[in-house]
C-alpha cells in the first residue's frame, strides 16, 4: 500500500505515562517479547504497545535451562537489534544477573542498555536491597520497570520455576514488595506466575500499570515471549499461561495482531490460563 514504511501513517510513539494513562482509561497494554528486528517490526505492525528484550533469550534463543549465563553484552546487542524494528511501541531490556548487584553497577548497566541498546526503559527483578537500585536510577532519570512474584534469576535459589504468593503471609509480603517498588520510584510492574486473585488486588493497589504473565486476566497488562505465542516449543515443559496465537492463523503478523485483540479485548488470558 506505501512504497516504504516510511511513508505509512505513524501511530503515536507509546511513552511510560501513555502506558499510565491506559491503566487509568482502563485500556490493556498488549506486549510481547522480542530477540531481533525482524519480529520486532511485525509486533509493531500489529499494533503491540510493549516490547520487552527478555533474558528469556538465555533459554528461546541460546537454549541455555534458565536466565543466569546471559550477559549485559547479550542484551544490549539484541536490544539493540529490536530497536531497529520499531517504530512506536515502548522498547524494554532486561538488566541480567548480578548487572544491578548495587545502586552504581546497575547505573552503568541501564546506561548501556539505554545508550548503546537503545531502549527506553530498563526491568530488574525483585524488592529488597534491589529498591536501592530502582531509586538510584529513577532518580537519575532512567525509566525503571519492578519484576516480582516467580523472578527466574532467583531460580537457582528457587530451585525451580513456580508460581509464588500462594499462602496468606507469600500473599501479604508480594503485596508490601509492589507497593515498596512503586515508591522507591518504578513506573511498570511485571507480575510473573502470581495466582490470579492476588495480582487483581495488586492492581487495585498501585497506581502504575501492572502487566502479567500467569498472572490472570486483571491486570493492566499481559506479555507472552513471542516463542510461547507462535507455539514454538523450546524443549522445556510448556507453562499453563502460554497460548499458541498462530494455530488456525496463516502469518507471524496475523498471531501478533490476534494477540493484541484478545488482549485488548481481555479474551486471553482465560481462565483456565492462571493459577489459583
Ligand atoms: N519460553 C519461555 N517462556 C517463559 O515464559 C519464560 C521463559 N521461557 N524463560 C524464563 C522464564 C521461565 N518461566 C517459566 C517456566 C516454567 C514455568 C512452569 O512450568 N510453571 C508451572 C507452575 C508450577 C506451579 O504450580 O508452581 C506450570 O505448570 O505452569 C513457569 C514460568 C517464564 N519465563
Ligand atoms: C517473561 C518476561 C517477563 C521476561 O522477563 C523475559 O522474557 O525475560
Ligand atoms: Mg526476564
Amino acid at each position: 500500500m506505501y512504497a516504504n514504511d516510511a511513508d505509512a501513517p505513524l501511530r503515536a510513539p507509546i511513552t511510560v505515562p501513555a502506558l499510565r494513562q491506559m491503566k487509568q482509561r482502563g485500556e490493556r497494554i498488549a506486549a510481547l517479547t522480542a530477540y531481533d528486528a525482524s519480529f520486532a517490526r511485525a509486533m509493531d505492525h500489529a499494533g503491540i504497545d510493549a516490547v520487552l528484550v527478555g533474558d528469556s533469550l538465555g533459554m528461546v534463543v541460546q537454549g541455555g535451562a534458565n536466565t543466569v549465563s546471559v550477559t549485559l553484552e547479550d542484551m544490549v546487542y539484541h536490544s539493540r537489534c529490536v530497536a531497529k524494528g520499531l517504530r512506536s511501541a515502548l522498547l524494554i531490556a532486561d538488566m541480567p544477573f548480578q548487572t544491578y548487584a548495587g545502586p552504581e553497577r546497575a547505573l552503568d548497566a541501564a546506561t548501556a542498555l539505554l545508550a548503546e541498546g537503545l531502549a527506553s526503559m530498563v526491568k530488574l527483578e525483585g524488592a529488597g536491597i534491589v529498591l536501592d537500585a530502582i531509586g538510584y536510577l529513577s532518580e537519575r532519570e532512567i525509566p525503571v520497570c519492578a519484576h516480582l512474584g516467580l523472578t527466574p534469576q532467583s531460580v537457582l535459589k528457587l530451585g525451580g520455576f513456580r508460581v509464588q504468593g500462594r499462602d496468606a503471609d507469600a500473599a501479604k509480603a508480594l503485596l508490601a514488595q509492589a507497593r515498596a517498588v512503586e515508591a522507591a520510584g518504578a513506573q511498570l510492574l511485571v507480575l510473573e506466575c502470581v495466582p490470579s486473585t492476588l495480582a487483581a488486588d495488586i492492581t487495585g493497589a498501585v497506581g502504575i500499570p501492572t502487566i502479567g504473565i500467569g498472572a490472570g486476566p486483571d491486570c493492566d497488562g499481559q506479555i507472552l515471549v513471542c516463542h510461547d505465542a507462535l507455539g514454538i516449543n523450546s524443549g522445556h515443559r510448556r507453562p499453563r499461561f502460554v497460548k499458541d496465537f498462530l494455530k488456525g492463523r496463516d502469518s507471524v503478523e496475523a498471531a501478533f495482531r490476534a494477540y493484541v485483540d484478545e488482549v485488548k479485548s481481555g479474551a486471553f488470558p482465560a481462565p483456565e490460563h492462571g493459577y489459583a
